[in-house]
């Protein structure tokens, strides 16, 4: 009888340790299949998955950043109210906003179906998170909410250069608007542009210098927020990438916009480096002192030309002043000035990128010049 009862209990044991096996073997195979899943999601997923699987990846960047809910940004903009437009990007509207501390931000809400808006979030985290300077735009915090996405900024009261150039701004008292506004280009002097272009200078010498250089890739006039001192601030690092190999400097992917295209790009090779950035630089300094927009053509004695053809076509000719930009008051200028800041752009924007000055140098030679 003992033994019967020995037999059974045995038995009985035998029976739950292989069940308990069994489990333990279901669940470590359903937990590699699971994470299989989700890395299958990242190469080849649809948009929604891929969104799921940078939600999982995003929180490697999201410490150093105030977390901030949707509920409070809500209130701050009067639940993303249109009177609280300030900006329309590629990739979602921007509000001025009011937080609860009484600090006040632009806040970048994201199109919620648009992977690219996704990749834009992800690629400030990436870099404009990691970035400090006085002349970069400052991420404040983030709110990521079900399918949205929203980063919240430091808000910069002029807006930018490019509203402030093409007459869209009136920012006297700090209120930005989104819609037309009476011209306000003539208050541009060429003193200020000239100290606007030299913190765009700076905010870049200081990104390339960087251990691991961080390429903006879009440089462009609405690109440059303006302070209330007209300090510049960069914005907009949807585009931006880091370089983790220091060797290369190259990213793999080419991106920007029409008219600061550096030529390489069109040669259809995929690769963007920091001598990419200051050929768009160098278009900004065309932009800035000649207020003309580079994609659109110019006209040179009956022949339309590209805006940069009809700039560089001029400086060898010697006639920078009358390229400089009618709203500005030729008064006190000075035409050796004038001279060699656009042989600076001319620099910038060689056809052969390893013609171009680094920013570093661009940055020496503005600043002898323009004290
Ligand atoms: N921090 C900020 N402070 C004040 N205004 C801002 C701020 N960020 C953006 N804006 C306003 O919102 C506009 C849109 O900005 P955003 O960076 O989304 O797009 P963009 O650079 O104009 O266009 P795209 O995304 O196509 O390059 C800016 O031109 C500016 O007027």
């Amino acid at each position: 009888m003992n033994r019967n009862i020995q037999a059974i209990i045995a038995a009985a044991a035998g029976f739950i340790c292989a069940s308990l096996f069994f489990v333990f073997l279901t669940f470590a195979c359903g937990r590699r299949k699971r994470n299989r899943g989700r890395e299958l999601r990242l190469q080849t997923g649809s948009t929604l998955e891929k969104l799921s699987s940078i939600a999982v990846d995003e929180s490697a960047f999201f410490d150093p950043k105030l977390r901030i809910s949707m509920a409070e940004l809500r209130m701050a903009t009067e639940n993303f109210h249109f009177r609280r437009i300030i900006g329309n990007g590629g990739f979602g509207l921007v509000f001025k906003a009011h937080l609860a501390n009484g600090l006040t931000v632009a806040v970048k809400k994201l199109e919620p179906d648009a992977f690219q808006g996704f990749r834009e979030f992800r690629a400030e985290m990436e870099t404009l998170g990691k970035l400090q300077h006085p002349n970069i735009v400052k991420l404040l915090g983030y709110c990521v909410s079900n399918s949205d996405r929203v980063l919240v900024y430091e808000f910069i009261e002029r807006g930018s250069l490019s509203q402030w150039l093409n007459g869209t701004s009136s920012s006297e008292n700090g209120d930005i608007s989104w819609s037309r506004h009476s011209v306000e280009r003539f208050s541009l002097s060429w003193d200020t542009r000239m100290k606007i272009i030299k913190g765009v200078a700076r905010g870049l010498a200081y990104m390339h210098g960087l251990s691991m250089p961080i390429i903006h890739r879009d440089i462009k006039a609405s690109n440059v927020l303006l302070d209330a001192d007209f300090e510049a601030h960069i914005a907009d690092f949807g585009l931006a990438r880091m370089i983790k190999d220091s060797r290369s400097h190259v990213s793999t992917e080419s991106a920007g916009t029409m008219g600061y295209l550096p030529p390489e790009y069109k040669e259809g090779r995929r690769v963007a480096t920091v001598k990419a950035d200051v050929y768009s630089f160098g278009i900004l300094m065309f932009v800035i002192a000649t207020g003309q927009k580079p994609n659109l053509p110019m006209v040179d004695r009956g022949k339309e030309v590209r805006m940069v053809v009809w700039a560089r076509k001029l400086v060898a000719e010697n006639r920078q002043m009358e390229m400089v930009d009618p709203a500005v008051s030729k008064d006190g200028l000075v035409e050796a000035r004038v001279n060699e800041y656009f042989s600076i752009a001319c620099m910038c924007t060689s056809e052969d990128a390893k013609e171009r000055p680094s920013m570093s140098r661009v940055l020496e030679l503005l600043e002898p010049t323009f004290g």
